[in-house]
């Protein structure tokens, strides 16, 4: 099957100096479920926001859909941003609007700033919204602010606010990090649940190597920037683990 992604010999390096992310390469496939493990520190969210382009790499290319991105225009970027969701952490949603609202924002990238500044959102793309937030067990949130829900629910709406760019791949930057084991278990489930229904690309970055063990496909480990395992999570040896969490990257 083609890749949907390549990353090739990516590199970050801030202007403080710090050597982010050195010389990664993988390719993903479509469907894909990869999750990334490392250190804190290790470049897990330098990975992602080189993939998408929050962050410039400072070497090497990403292409996505056969596009490079290192040489697309800077409209070529937002097509290419509107078809990688991402959730992070700290849900980053507008805290004092609806949860409806909170997803059509995935559409921003479709109908334009301007539109969707003023919520001139199709009566499509509203039910759209409406219908995945029924896919996550969140109809009774849909009138509710942000504000109103659980840490578990809001990360559930970031998740519809993701599905709602109709993306190809997904981003997810340690999405259960704030949130107790069982709430964690919920957000995977649906996570792992809806990309496998929908044959999205995902890759999380996670904390927990057992929860990357449960739901991964392919696993990545991350040390000071470089990757040193990329392969099955069967073949996550104990000693490679060692190897990965080994010692603070800062320490060497
Ligand atoms: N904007 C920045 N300017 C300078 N250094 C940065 C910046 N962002 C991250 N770094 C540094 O780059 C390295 C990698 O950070 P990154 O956040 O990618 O790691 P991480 O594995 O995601 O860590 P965590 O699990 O704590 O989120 C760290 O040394 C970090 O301090």
């Amino acid at each position: 099957m083609a890749a949907i992604l390549q990353v090739e010999r990516l590199s970050k390096k801030y202007s403080d100096g710090t050597a982010a992310l050195s010389d990664v390469s993988f390719e993903l496939e479509p469907g894909e479920f990869a999750a990334v493990i490392g250190l804190s520190g290790a470049g897990k969210s330098t990975l992602l926001r080189c993939i998408n382009r929050l962050v410039e790499p400072t070497g090497g290319d990403v292409s996505f859909g056969g596009v490079r991105s290192a040489k697309a225009s800077a409209h070529e970027v937002r097509l290419l941003r509107r078809q990688m969701g991402m959730i992070f952490q700290g849900y980053n949603l507008i805290q004092r609007v609806s949860v409806l609202r909170n997803v059509l924002h995935g559409r921003l990238g479709y109908v334009g700033p301007v539109r969707g500044a003023l919520g001139l959102f199709s009566k499509q793309d509203v039910e759209e919204a409406k219908s995945i937030l029924k896919r996550l067990g969140l109809e009774q949130q849909t009138y509710k602010r942000a504000d109103e829900l659980s840490g578990g629910q809001q990360q559930r709406v970031g998740i519809a606010r993701a599905l709602c760019q109709r993306p190809k791949l997904i981003l997810a930057d340690e999405p259960i990090a704030s949130l107790d084991p069982v709430t964690a278990k919920i957000i995977m489930d649906n996570l792992h649940r809806i990309c496998r229904e929908d044959g999205i690309a995902c890759i999380v970055n996670l904390h927990q190597v057992e929860v990357a063990k449960t739901y991964a496909t392919r696993i990545i480990g991350m040390r000071k920037g470089k990757m040193v395992f990329d392969g099955r999570p069967e073949d996550l040896t104990d000693r490679m683990i060692s190897h990965i969490y080994g010692e603070s990257p800062d320490k060497e």
